[in-house]
């Protein structure tokens, strides 16, 4: 199991004021309006369907069982987690598994108050197993619309290439994401994940070019498993307005006077961090070095289920590290607001949001 921050297991005492004020903050943040800016798609499938999905489909390794999913969602390193991700991958084989998993994805989000989320997409990985490419999009933007109807959540896409699928992958994933009969309405951004060491990230500059030239702003992952110098090359080749991750941009103090100049935040995700095995515990996590560097900063779950965590949890982990009360986590949720890529009147109404929750929970 990850090192999960669980403020219930502080000890309570009737002296033990820290412990209620943890508790406190639990509640706070539960109730906190949220943007969640780094989360994906196949990695936020709950125990549930995905046990649901490996009994439907025997022939996979993935178990049906969710008691044992948490075994095998225990990874050895990022390899490991790549490999187990993959299994999950392939247990999704036909429109109705995406619409599904989809809008169950999005009850989650709605459940911890998500108002607004970029879900990261890998459409590469599916119409290459043979789903089609009109009825994924159409999968996804039937269940994006039912969501935001039923449970009040603004979903919008990023496409990912899985770079480590090769340039053949990257120009699938530009061709899904600007060609006009293809592109879903949702779709916001573009994107690279998976492994990054062997995968450098220049070559990758043609899709991103193509991309942003259709509209899409451009969110690598960048510096999970390797050096700053990955994140370098994700601004100036890739033209990165965010960052997935750029954990290792601490060990470049240029690195983040730069992305602390330009605004360009960071999707911290603590407790993934831990799970692959980036950062060896929380407590050594660079998060306070961000802050301290005035990096703009929002705080993401990456694959919740699969690291045993939630986006409230990820709050809870986030404000131990940093010492932060209510205001301090309500800024946090701000800086999502600010560096998603909401208009300005979707902005200005999650921010409020933000502030009359807050506002009420401290008043006398
Ligand atoms: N923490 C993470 N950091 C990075 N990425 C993460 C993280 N979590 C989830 N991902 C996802 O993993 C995918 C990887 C898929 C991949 O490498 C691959 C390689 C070869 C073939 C195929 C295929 O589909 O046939 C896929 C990425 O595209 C990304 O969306
Ligand atoms: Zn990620």
């Amino acid at each position: 199991m990850t090192d999960r921050f669980d403020a219930s297991a502080v000890p309570a005492g009737p002296t033990s004021s820290a412990a209620a004020g943890a508790r406190d903050l639990h509640g706070f943040i539960a109730g906190l309006p949220k943007a969640e800016l780094h989360v994906h798609h196949v990695g936020s499938a709950s125990p549930r369907i995905v046990a649901e999905l490996a009994a439907r489909h025997p022939d996979s390794k993935v178990p049906s069982d969710p008691e044992a999913l948490v075994d095998y969602f225990t990874f050895t390193d990022f390899a490991h987690f790549i490999d187990v991700y993959l299994s999950v991958v392939d247990l999704i084989r036909t429109p109705e598994d995406v619409r599904l998993l989809t809008y169950e994805v999005a009850r989650d989000l709605a459940r911890q108050q998500v108002r607004y989320a970029e879900l990261t997409i890998t459409p590469f990985s599916s119409t290459r197993r043979g789903i089609d490419e009109l009825a994924f999009m159409e999968a996804i933007e039937d269940a994006r619309k039912a969501a935001e109807t039923e449970f009040g959540t603004v979903l919008r896409w990023c496409f990912d290439i899985p770079g480590e699928a090769g340039l053949e992958s990257a120009e699938e994933t530009t061709r899904l994401a600007t060609t006009d009969r293809l592109r879903p309405e949702g779709l916001v951004s573009f994107g690279l994940g998976g492994p990054e060491i062997g995968v450098p990230r220049p070559q990758f500059k043609p899709y991103f070019d193509r991309a942003i030239a259709a509209g899409l702003r451009s969110v690598p992952h960048a510096g999970e498993t390797t050096g700053p110098e990955t994140v370098w090359d994700a601004l100036t080749y890739l033209r990165a307005e965010r960052i997935g991750h750029g954990t290792s941009s601490a060990q470049d103090e240029k690195l983040l006077a730069h992305l602390a100049e330009h605004r360009i935040a960071l999707e911290v995700c603590p407790t993934s961090n831990i799970a692959t095995r980036a950062v060896r515990t929380l407590d050594e996590h660079p998060i306070k070095e961000f802050v301290k560097a005035g990096v703009l900063v929002t705080i993401n779950s990456d694959d919740p289920p699969m690291f045993g965590t939630d986006l409230d949890n990820e709050y809870a982990v986030a404000a131990r590290l940093l010492d932060l009360d209510e205001r301090g986590v309500a800024d946090l949720a701000k800086n999502a607001v600010e560096a998603s890529f909401l208009d300005d009147a979707g902005k200005a109404r999650v921010r409020g949001e933000i502030d009359t929750y807050t506002a009420g929970w401290l008043a006398p």
